[in-house]
């Protein structure tokens, strides 16, 4: 591919030294920032590398595919693409015993989890003495052990700097304070890249981002600025970002062809957004994309979970009928994967001593607001640590012999007392454990979750393997094992697999992709609604991941909205 650059994008190419790209969604920066790399390559000596450094595996995957398109694959070879984790922990591994005398170790998430839940106290406080004192990391500590080694050991931060010379930092403005600080000191070495868009920023509710980082690249770092502003290569006629910026800066929304907005009554929802999508999907055939990518974007993930069953069924929509449609989904596997331990605890239940059956799954439950809480990007939910203590105390209750209080957990204890007969069926089975879930009150996000693990297609591979223990003992005893084991190894295949055509995600994960079309879908009744009354007018945060969902899209954006919603800018 050949690229044309802008005139700020070219004064960064063939500047010299720290810079920071500025520029908006589709301005370039990752292209700007790998011809720089290209640039930059014959200068390098063996065995140094330019670093690329990014948030999470889904980016560094996205970085990757881009790659090929700028670089030739020797050229390729020559940049290391990696999420700050994984950068974190070689440097722990490889100079962790500088620190302590001892090797460092990595307290893994699964572990962290069981350690967490035996420790009295603040867990916070505990996991910083593992690593100062017993140089034990958990991952929220990656990043201040390897600030700690590049900072204090002069040995380690001349090694990094030899390997790599340049470093890129994509997405600069989601920065945490302690990634913020191990970028400073490897500035002291190594040339930095950094490409940002403050518009971006939609993790602020993260207490570690700061808003004000950029100002402090500035105040410290003092980098060369440059401005990529106004330029757009992802949709060049301009309607998309044209549009999706004044959605950001709440003024009126300009007229373009590019970007739909549609008023559906709630009950046509499934059929209109089946229906868009479908429509999307042939527009862009029509214009000329022989393969269209299309991201069908809503705000929570029971959201998308529902949209992918409406995608799932056939629908009649203004007198055309519309078929299924394949499509996968982004998902967030742990949670999934914990949900399905819910169901197949219910698969466990053996009637003998109904209390205990019941007991099992409210501590399945409790695991389920565990995980969710420990996966948050915004770190520990405080709604759902208490739900995981309440049904982790109804557990133990009813094993004492005494009642429950929640009641879903009384739903569940009174379903175990009437007993389940499973027949030898895992699907028929599966099912049967689920609905019991469905009429279990304040439980309903954790079917909603289950059902992604059926989107993705893991029920096949663990309906397999329930039959052949159903076949083997009569029972589903093995049930929570078997799940956790087959979704494992999904999880590791949904993360390698580069989604083709339609793509299920909300809108947070969209960061950093782009599409040939893109569907923003928003719910209604509280709902993955947009403005929502607990945000404060005008709605900065909802404006920033709108614009950022919008600007995803190449060629078309549809925003498909409830009637009489509060119009998208006033
Ligand atoms: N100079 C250029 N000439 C032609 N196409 C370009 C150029 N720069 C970027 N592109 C194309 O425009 C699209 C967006 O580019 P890129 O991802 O580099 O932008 P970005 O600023 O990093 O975007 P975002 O912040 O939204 O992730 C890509 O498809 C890329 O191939």
């Amino acid at each position: 591919m050949s690229f044309e650059l802008s005139g700020p994008a070219q004064e960064a190419h063939d500047h010299d030294g720290r810079i920071m790209v500025l520029g908006g969604p589709g301005s370039g920066k990752t292209t700007l920032s790998l011809l720089k790399t290209q640039r930059l390559i014959p200068g390098l000596e063996s065995g140094q590398n330019v670093l690329f450094l990014s948030f999470s595996r889904a980016a560094v995957r996205q970085v990757m595919n881009r790659t090929k398109d700028v670089l030739t694959r020797d050229e390729g070879s020559r940049i290391t693409v990696q999420t700050y984790h994984a950068f974190c922990m070689d440097i722990l591994r490889a100079h962790g015993r500088l620190l302590s005398g001892k090797p460092a170790r990595i307290l893994f998430p699964d572990r962290e989890k069981i350690s967490k839940a035996s420790h009295d106290g603040d867990w916070k406080v505990e996991r910083d003495r593992l690593a100062v004192e017993e140089n034990l990391y958990a991952f929220d500590n990656f990043a201040s052990g390897a600030t700690s080694l590049v900072a204090q050991v002069r040995k380690v931060a001349e090694l990094v700097a030899d390997r790599f010379p340049v470093i890129i930092l994509d997405e600069f403005q989601d920065t945490s304070d302690a990634q913020w600080e191990l970028v400073h000191a490897l500035a002291e070495r190594s040339e930095l890249i950094v490409l940002a868009d403050p518009d971006q920023r939609i993790f602020e509710y993260d207490d570690r981002v700061d808003p004000e980082r950029l100002n402090q690249v500035r105040a410290l770092l003092a980098p060369v600025e440059f401005d990529l502003g106004g330029d757009n290569h992802r949709s060049p006629d301009a309607g998309i970002l044209n549009f999706a910026d004044a959605v950001l800066q709440n003024r009126e929304l300009p007229k373009t062809d590019d970007v739909g907005v549609m008023s559906v009554w709630p009950r046509s929802y499934p059929a209109a957004t089946h229906a868009a999508s479908i429509w999307l999907y042939a527009k862009l055939r029509k214009e000329g994309v022989t393969k269209p990518s299309i991201a069908v974007l809503a705000r929570t993930n029971g959201l998308v979970s529902e949209i992918s069953g409406w995608l799932s069924e056939t629908h009649k929509f203004q007198g055309k009928e519309y078929g299924p449609v394949s499509h996968d989904v982004l998902w967030d596997a742990e949670i999934s994967a914990a949900a399905a331990q819910v169901v197949a605890s219910i698969l466990e239940w053996s009637g003998v001593d109904p209390s205990s059956d019941a007991a099992s799954t409210l501590e399945a439950v409790a695991s389920f607001f565990d995980v969710k809480s420990a996966v948050a990007t915004n770190g520990p939910i405080a709604s759902a640590v208490v739900l995981r203590d309440r049904y982790r105390v109804n557990a133990q209750a009813l094993r004492d012999g005494k009642g429950v209080r929640p009641i879903g957990a009384k739903w569940i204890l009174a379903k175990a007392v009437s007993g389940v007969s499973f027949v030898g069926n895992p699907k028929a089975d599966w099912l049967a454990a689920r609905t019991i879930l469905e009429g279990a009150s304040g439980l309903e996000e954790i079917v909603q979750a289950v059902r992604f693990v059926r989107l993705f297609g893991a029920t096949d591979e663990i309906g397999g393997q329930l039959s052949e223990q159903w076949d083997r003992a009569g029972n589903y005893g093995r049930a929570t094992d078997i799940v956790r084991r087959t979704l494992d190894q999904g999880r590791l295949v949904s993360e390698q697999r580069e989604p083709q055509g339609f793509v299920l995600m909300n809108m947070h994960k969209s960061k950093g992709k782009e599409f040939d079309g893109v569907i923003v879908v928003e719910g209604h009744l509280h709902r993955g609604v947009f403005f929502s009354e607990r945000e404060e007018y005008p709605h900065l945060a909802t404006r920033r991941l709108l614009r950022v969902a919008i600007t995803r899209a190449r060629h078309k954006a549809i925003i498909i909205r409830p009637m009489g919603a509060v119009p998208l800018t006033q």
